[in-house]
C-alpha cells in the first residue's frame, strides 16, 4: 500500500514516520522550507525538530503528486482540510483523517467534510492519545483507527502497525471522530484549572465531567459509548488533560495565569484545534439542547472574560444529578 501524507506539521510527520517502517511515504506540506528540510536532511526543522526522518519518506509541495496513492493520511488542521481536499487528486483513494476537530461555519465533523468534498472516497478515522514527538520517536502508542469497511480497516491496520503502534479496530467512525475534537476543549479547562492553581481534585472532577459532556453529545449524535470510553475518547482526554505537551492545555494555561486568549493565539504557527472547535462545538450543543458547560465556559474565556470569573460561574451553578 503506497501511502501518502498530507499535511507537514508534527502530526503528519509523525505519522509519515510509523508509515515508513512499512515502505516509502510521499507526504505533502505547505512550507518549502518543510519540503526541503525533509528531502535534503530528513528532518522538519519547523514543526518536529531533533527527530531523524527515515530516509523512505520523500516530501512534496504539489498535492498533485499524491495522485496514484493507494491510500491518504489527512493530517491538515480540521479548519483547513476542505480546501486542501480540493485541490488533492482523489478518486477512491481511501482518506484516513487525522485532525481533531470540527469545521467552523458548517459545524461538520472532518469525516463529512471530506465525504462532501470526495464523496467517492472511503473513509476511515485515526485518533487517539498520540503525542507526535513521542511516535516519531518510536514510544509504544496505541490508537482507535475506526472504517465502516472492516476489510478496508484491517489492510489500513496492518499497513501502518508495528510493535510501538497498535491500530484497535473499531466501526463507529462518528465516535472516534466526536473524541479527539471535544477532548481539544477539555484540555483547555484543564489547563485553566493547573493555570489557576485549582488543583489536582478539580483537574480530577473537570476530566470526568468533561467525559459526561463528551458522552452526551456523542450519544446524541449516534457515537457508541464503548468509542468515547476507549483510546479516541477517554484516553485522549486524560492525556491532553495532563501534559504541557499539549498545546491546547498549554493555551489553557496561560487563560489560567490571566494572558489574554488573543495574544496567546495571535503568531502561533503550531494549531490548538480546542480554540477553533470550541464555538462551533457550543453552537451545535446548544442546537440540540445538550447542556455543556465546561465547553461554554472555555468559549468565554476565549472572548476574553476572565478566568476568575468563569470559574466561579461554572461552581456556582445550580446542583444536579451526576448521571
Ligand atoms: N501534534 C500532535 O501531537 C497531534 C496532532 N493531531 C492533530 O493533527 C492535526 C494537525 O496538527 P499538527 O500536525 O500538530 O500541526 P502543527 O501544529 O504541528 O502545524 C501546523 C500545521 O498547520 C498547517 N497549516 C497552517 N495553515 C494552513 C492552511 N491555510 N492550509 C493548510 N494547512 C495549514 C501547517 O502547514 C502545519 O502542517 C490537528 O488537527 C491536530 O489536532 C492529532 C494527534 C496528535
Ligand atoms: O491530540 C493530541 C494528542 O493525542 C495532541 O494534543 P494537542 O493538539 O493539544 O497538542
Amino acid at each position: 500500500m503506497r501511502i501518502g501524507v498530507i499535511g507537514g506539521g508534527a502530526w503528519g510527520t509523525a505519522l509519515a514516520q510509523v508509515a515508513a517502517r512499512g515502505g516509502e511515504v510521499l507526504l505533502w506540506a505547505r512550507e518549502p522550507e518543510v519540503v526541503e528540510g525533509i528531502n535534503a536532511r530528513h528532518e522538519n526543522m519547523t514543526f518536529l525538530p531533533g527527530v531523524p526522518l527515515s530516509p523512505n519518506i520523500r516530501a512534496t509541495g504539489l498535492l498533485a503528486d499524491l495522485a496514484g496513492r493507494d491510500a491518504l493520511l489527512v493530517v491538515a488542521p480540521a479548519q483547513h482540510v476542505g480546501a486542501v481536499l480540493r485541490d488533492t487528486p482523489v478518486d477512491r483513494t481511501p482518506l484516513v483523517l487525522c485532525a481533531k476537530g470540527i469545521e467552523a461555519g458548517t459545524r461538520r465533523l472532518v469525516g463529512e467534510v471530506a465525504q462532501a468534498v470526495h464523496p467517492d472516497a472511503p473513509i476511515a478515522v485515526l485518533s487517539g492519545p498520540t503525542f507526535a514527538h513521542e511516535v516519531a520517536a518510536g514510544l509504544p502508542t496505541a490508537v482507535t483507527l475506526a472504517c465502516a469497511d472492516e476489510a478496508l480497516q484491517a489492510s489500513l491496520a496492518s499497513r501502518l502497525a508495528s510493535p510501538s503502534f497498535r491500530p484497535y479496530a473499531s466501526t463507529d467512525v462518528i465516535g472516534a471522530e466526536i473524541g479527539g475534537a471535544v477532548k481539544n476543549v477539555l484540555a483547555i479547562a484543564c489547563g485553566v484549572v493547573e493555570g489557576a492553581a485549582l488543583g489536582q481534585n478539580a483537574r480530577a472532577a473537570l476530566i470526568a465531567r468533561g467525559f459526561a459532556e463528551m458522552t452526551r453529545f456523542g450519544m446524541a449524535r449516534g457515537a457508541r459509548p464503548e468509542t468515547l470510553a476507549g483510546l479516541s475518547g477517554l484516553g485522549d482526554l486524560v492525556l491532553t488533560c495532563s501534559s504541557t505537551s499539549s498545546r491546547n492545555f498549554s493555551l489553557g494555561l496561560g487563560l489560567g495565569q490571566g494572558a489574554k486568549a488573543a495574544d496567546l493565539l495571535a503568531d502561533r504557527r503550531t494549531v490548538a484545534e480546542g480554540a477553533f472547535t470550541a464555538p462551533v462545538l457550543a453552537e451545535a450543543a446548544a442546537q440540540a439542547d445538550i447542556d455543556m458547560p465546561i465547553t461554554d465556559a472555555v468559549c468565554r474565556l476565549l472572548e476574553g472574560v476572565p478566568a476568575r470569573a468563569v470559574i466561579d460561574d461554572l461552581l456556582a451553578r445550580p446542583l444536579r444529578d451526576e448521571a
